[in-house]
């Protein structure tokens, strides 16, 4: 099986050349490479934070109702805020602590973990960079498997320090990870019997993940910057802390963007597209953006958590049945990352049945891949 750093690079996305930026010494000038507007224009009317008194839900893991809340958030929004997870906040602090310590590092230290040109782990811009003309005001440092080599090249003297961190973090992530595969499973009356790597008690050991810290620096132009495209996660489920800075923002139908503000010692829970394709299109998985403001940096930590690579992913056969046919073909990530390469926010499209597309809605349908800000 291919492991997921093999996996990405078996899918290469190419980035525009363009000098990593420091954004130190883009405080007192905005570049227009960075500008998603124009000055003044229609778009900002567009662009601004949606209004709506509508919020993404708020569930308790500890309630005992916990796997409908779930579904019913899932279904809805694709997209919820966890509390009450068990998760120590201690470890939140120590990873918040090495995204302010890697970030504030001189950018000429930073690029000595520089992804390399056909890579995924280490420092740069989002992969997604690649899809959209303008710039996106942020930083980026994947970890896949060990972030030894990397972290050495960062902190000679304290890298062991920051590599236990990410480790502490990461299987804290992966256990939670699969009691949320349980529960989101249970809520579409799926159980881990009826899915082949979940293993005998629900572990899920095989999954592979990745993460990423992100930096949203402070912006001398907000309004016109664009922190993190719109974008779906190619995984099942993302798992993603924020710092006290707000930002996120996801797309909900018929509301347009709503703001994801941080909740202490919350997690933010999304959908990807390898679980809306197993819930045969039930669940969505979320378009989300990152917007940055004037003063405060954000960070965050995402985990990326997805199944074996080589695992054929398909509409569960539990949600199939006469009058609701499969949707979408039968895929692994490793080929779904090769879609996602190509195709971007049309990659779920790509993989749908052809016979289901003629009247069937797909969420993702309508959002193209041209440069769109609204
Ligand atoms: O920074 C955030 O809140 C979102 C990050 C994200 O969407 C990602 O890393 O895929
Ligand atoms: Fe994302």
């Amino acid at each position: 099986m291919p492991s997921l750093s093999e996996a990405f690079q078996d899918h290469p996305v190419y980035l525009h050349h363009h000098k990593h930026p420091d954004f130190n010494s883009l405080q007192q000038q905005f570049p227009e490479s960075y500008a998603w507007t124009q000055p003044d224009s229609d778009h900002h009317h567009h662009y601004s934070d949606n209004t709506t008194t509508n919020t993404v839900p708020v569930i308790d893991f500890k309630d005992p109702n916990a796997s409908n809340l779930i579904g019913h958030a899932c279904k809805t929004w694709g997209v919820f805020q966890l509390v009450n997870h068990g998760i120590p906040i201690k470890l939140f602090t120590d990873i918040q602590t090495a995204c302010l310590a890697l970030f504030s590092l001189p950018l000429h230290q930073k690029l000595k973990a520089a992804r390399s040109p056909d890579g995924v782990a280490g420092y740069g811009r989002a992969r997604i960079s690649s899809f959209f003309p303008k710039l996106m005001w942020s930083e980026c440092f994947t970890i896949l498997d060990s972030p030894l080599h990397l972290f050495l090249q960062l902190w000679p003297q304290e890298y062991a320090k920051y590599c236990e961190i990410v480790k502490e973090y990461e299987a804290a992530m992966k256990k939670l990870a699969a009691k949320l595969m349980c529960l989101v499973l249970a809520s579409l009356g799926i159980s881990k019997e009826d899915i082949k790597w979940a293993g005998p008690r629900g572990e899920f050991n095989g999954a592979c993940a990745a993460l990423h810290l992100n930096s949203y620096p402070s912006c001398p132009d907000p309004d016109r910057a664009m922190g993190l495209a719109a974008h779906t996660d190619s995984t099942l489920l993302t798992i993603l802390h924020q710092n006290n800075v707000s930002g996120l923002q996801v797309l909900k139908d018929g509301e347009g963007w709503v703001a994801l503000p941080p909740l202490a010692g919350g997690l933010v829970i999304n959908i990807g597209d390898l679980l809306h394709i197993l819930s045969n299109g039930l669940y969505p998985s979320v378009l989300h953006r990152v917007r940055v403001n004037r003063s405060r940096q954000r960070f965050s930590v995402a985990y990326l958590y997805g199944p074996p690579t080589n695992v054929e992913i398909s509409p569960n056969e539990k949600l199939v049945g006469p009058g609701r046919p499969s949707l979408f073909q039968s895929v692994t990530w490793n080929e779904y990352l090769g879609k996602k390469a190509k195709h971007f926010n049309k990659a779920l499209s790509a993989v749908r049945v052809s016979s289901s597309i003629n009247g069937l809605f797909d969420v993702n349908e309508d959002q193209n891949n041209d440069f769109q800000v609204g």
